[in-house]
């Protein structure tokens, strides 16, 4: 579905090195690596985002419709949660039924500064949703929700994937529990530029936190 090759990307100084990857359909990838490492700008460039940037990026050709939950909500501060998803392109109907399944039912009307992060994050989520996405990039969906909340955000995405099989995921987490739920495939990011130092499917029964503590303990990984 996507194929991305990054012959080196940054600001003003590189970020990422060499990069080529693929994302097919119905793949569930979790990104992880140190923090400021460039997991965000790895996301951005999946999402052709960030003009500002200094480097090369070439994607496949095969058109993919994109849904993305950033790190923080961006939602329009000035529009209801149920606006903030029409302007997207939802119908009355279809922000009903995404707003319902993702807990909301009821709140459409309210503005995002009115919610709760974890509710903002959701409404953020639905709207992802709400382009019909062939791949969803979630960036740190978990960050600064509570246990609770984040586990129940958690079993929603897995709903949603559940229902759209053949959307692609693309999810940040610094957890490894996190990737052992949502993965099928597991990128880590790491070095300085960094470059993906494991790009390689997560089998059921793999642990996910050994493969994890392997790559952050160099001497294990040569
Ligand atoms: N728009 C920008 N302009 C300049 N530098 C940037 C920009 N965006 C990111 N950077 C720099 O690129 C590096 C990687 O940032 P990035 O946000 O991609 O890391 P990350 O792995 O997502 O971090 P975290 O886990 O803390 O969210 C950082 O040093 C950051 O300061």
């Amino acid at each position: 579905m996507l194929e991305l090759n990054i012959g080196g990307l940054g600001f003003q100084r590189p970020v990422l090195g060499a990069i080529s990857t693929r994302v097919a359909r119905g793949d569930r990838v979790c990104l992880l690596g140190p923090s400021g490492v460039g997991k965000t700008t790895l996301l951005n460039a999946i999402a052709g985002l960030d003009r500002d940037r200094r480097g090369t990026v070439a994607r496949a050709a095969e058109p993919v419709r994109i849904g993305y939950l950033f790190q923080e909500h961006r939602l329009l501060p000035w529009r209801s949660l149920r606006q903030n998803l029409k302007i997207v392109g939802a119908t009355d109907g279809e922000a009903d039924r995404l707003l319902m399944a993702v807990g909301l039912a009821g709140y459409g009307h309210l503005l995002p500064d009115q919610v709760s992060l974890g509710m903002a994050r959701r409404a953020a989520l639905a709207r992802a949703m709400a382009v019909k996405p062939d791949l969803l990039l979630l960036d740190e969906p978990f960050a600064s929700l509570d246990p609770v909340r984040a586990d129940d955000l958690k079993r929603l995405i897995l709903e949603l994937l559940a229902q759209h099989p053949r959307m692609g995921l693309v999810c940040v987490t610094h957890d490894a529990r996190d990737a052992a739920e949502l993965a099928t495939r597991l990128w880590y990011l790491n070095g300085e530029p960094a470059r993906l130092q494991w790009d390689a499917p997560v089998a059921a029964g793999d642990d996910v936190g050994q493969i994890l503590e392997a790559l952050r303990t160099p001497e294990r990984v040569g």
